[in-house]
């Protein structure tokens, strides 16, 4: 049998149980449990931030804001790559810790840890990449020159599903640009983002530049970090709801705000596509991490001629996939908690009363959920309004080309959308009228740090990683320089 342990670490100091703030471990005399999803053992107890002590990362950052945004770019370059390094050094150890916490199987936590170094590893380059530009003056005693500073003291909150990858694709962009950073990691998996604080120490990372606050009271440690007059950018990776609520509360002091928020991936398979490589495709875009991420195809759309013998290849993909405990021989793990089953269920079970077949079903553990696909599904069920967020496979078919693009956009949503075709003019055609930020043609899975990830309508705004990910931590400024001879 598995043991689920943090024991199982090589080395046992990346495992931390207090926030990080100016480069030391702020202690507390409250403490709450960390839980490991698949069998919801104590995996430890992570001390409870006082949210008044939240100010003292505000600080920290401040204090060292103008010293960090003034070393240079190779300076920060090679910090990064320093940190980066180290995550390397230390992948299975940050890939176990991952797993425990989260629940994703061991191969997908590695891919996530490599994922997350990859944005590191990508802003050490882009950090000496900050151009400015000269424009024509009105007069030849003048001279134009825009140049960019970093915004100043940034604070971000990430979710649960990715608890690596969404601070590294902020932090690395933040620190990059010459700009502090305050993270507060879902409380639901604070070890990973510790870790990631502890190896920042070890990198040689000036204290104050990177810290990290962990606490059950998101609502009042994201008070501070959303209204705190002295940071400049807020960042949030997570529900839309959420993120309207930290959007309003950042306006009382005009931040600059990223939002990377729900979505509701449409996935059409047109009438020439190639079916074995389409459904390769919908199996890693459907199921990876459980169906527990916001770029997951969450509709799925089959041209009616082909949709049978699609199902047929589909359905024999998905019988391989085994859920259980992310340490063994599986490809699905555990849902976050019970909440998140209670909800996925409740979506799926809505969707049956309202006219849905039960398709197929497979075996999962308590703490899991099956892989099922659902059948004769509509726009109008709950199923498909909603972010299923769980490996719940929901089919629509469809005759007409226009219609399948303006049931895809029927959404308050626009983060990823997916189709499969081998026509370059219906390829073009619907790329370009698909209402989505990102979109993956003949491809599932489409997440990489050279491009730009982010939303459209309510997936929120801004870009992460590419070379766009370095704007949203830089302000332009216009000098106009006159009276030269
Ligand atoms: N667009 C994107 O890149 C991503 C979007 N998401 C979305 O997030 C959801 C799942 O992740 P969850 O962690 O459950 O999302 P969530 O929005 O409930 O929580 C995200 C983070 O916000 C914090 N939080 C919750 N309520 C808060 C409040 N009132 N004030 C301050 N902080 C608060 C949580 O502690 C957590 O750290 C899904 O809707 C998913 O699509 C998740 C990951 C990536
Ligand atoms: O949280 C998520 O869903 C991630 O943003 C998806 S990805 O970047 O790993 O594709």
């Amino acid at each position: 049998m598995t043991t689920s342990s943090l024991k199982q670490l090589t080395d046992n100091s990346l495992v931390k149980n207090s926030s990080f703030i100016n480069g030391n471990w702020l202690k507390s005399s409250a403490t709450f449990d960390v839980v490991n999803p698949f069998n919801n053992s104590v995996l430890t107890q992570v001390a409870d931030i006082n949210p008044s002590d939240v100010e003292k990362a505000v600080i920290a950052a401040k204090n060292v804001q103008l010293a960090w945004q003034n070393t240079t770019a190779n300076e920060r370059s090679e910090y990064l790559k320093k940190w980066a390094n180290l995550l390397t050094e230390n992948l299975e150890d940050l890939a176990l810790l991952l797993t425990l916490e989260q629940g994703k199987p061991l191969a997908e936590a590695r891919g996530e840890i490599k994922y997350g170094i990859s944005y590191i590893e990508w802003f050490s380059e882009e950090a000496k990449r900050v151009y400015g530009d000269t424009m024509p003056a009105l007069s030849n005693s003048q001279q134009i020159i825009v140049t960019k500073q970093p915004v100043g003291v940034v604070a971000a909150i990430t979710p649960w599903n990715f608890p690596n990858a969404m601070i590294t694709r902020k932090a690395a962009a933040a620190l990059a640009a010459g700009c502090c950073f305050i993270v507060k990691p879902s409380e639901l998996t604070p070890l990973s983002a510790l870790a990631m604080a502890e190896l920042s120490l070890q990198a040689g990372i000036p204290n104050g530049v990177f810290n990290v606050v962990v606490g059950t009271n998101a609502k009042a440690i994201g008070e501070v970090l959303t209204t705190h007059p002295d940071i400049a950018k807020f960042s949030f990776t997570g529900s839309t709801a959420v993120g309207k609520l930290l959007t309003k509360q950042a306006a009382s002091t005009v931040k600059r705000v990223s939002m990377e928020l729900g979505g509701n991936a449409p996935f059409i398979v047109f009438d020439d596509a190639d079916l074995e490589a389409a459904a390769t495709g919908l199996i890693a875009a459907k199921f990876r991490n459980a169906g527990q991420t916001c770029v997951c195809a969450n509709r799925i759309y089959l041209a009616e001629s082909i949709k049978q013998p699609f199902l047929e290849i589909f359905t024999e993909k998905l019988k391989q996939l085994k859920q259980g405990n992310g340490l063994e021989d599986v490809q699905l793990g555990p849902l976050i908690n019970k909440a998140a089953i209670d909800k996925v269920s409740t979506l799926v079970n809505n969707a049956i009363s309202q006219g849905a077949t039960l398709h197929y079903l497979g075996e999962a553990s308590a703490t899991g959920y099956p892989a099922t696909i659902l059948t004769n599904c509509t726009n109008s069920m709950e199923i498909a309004q909603n972010e299923i967020f769980g490996p719940v496979a929901t089919i629509f078919t469809f005759t007409n080309e226009q219609e399948v693009i303006k049931q895809a956009n029927d959404t308050e949503y626009g983060l990823a959308a997916y189709f499969y075709s081998q026509n370059i003019n219906r390829i073009m055609h619907t790329a370009n009228q698909l209402k989505f930020g990102m979109i993956g043609i003949n491809e599932g899975i489409i997440s990489n740090a050279a491009a730009p990830f982010g939303g459209v309508k309510q997936s929120g705004y801004g870009r992460e990683g590419s070379h766009y990910g370095l704007d949203d931590y830089l302000e332009v400024k216009y000098l106009c320089l006159g009276n030269l001879v």
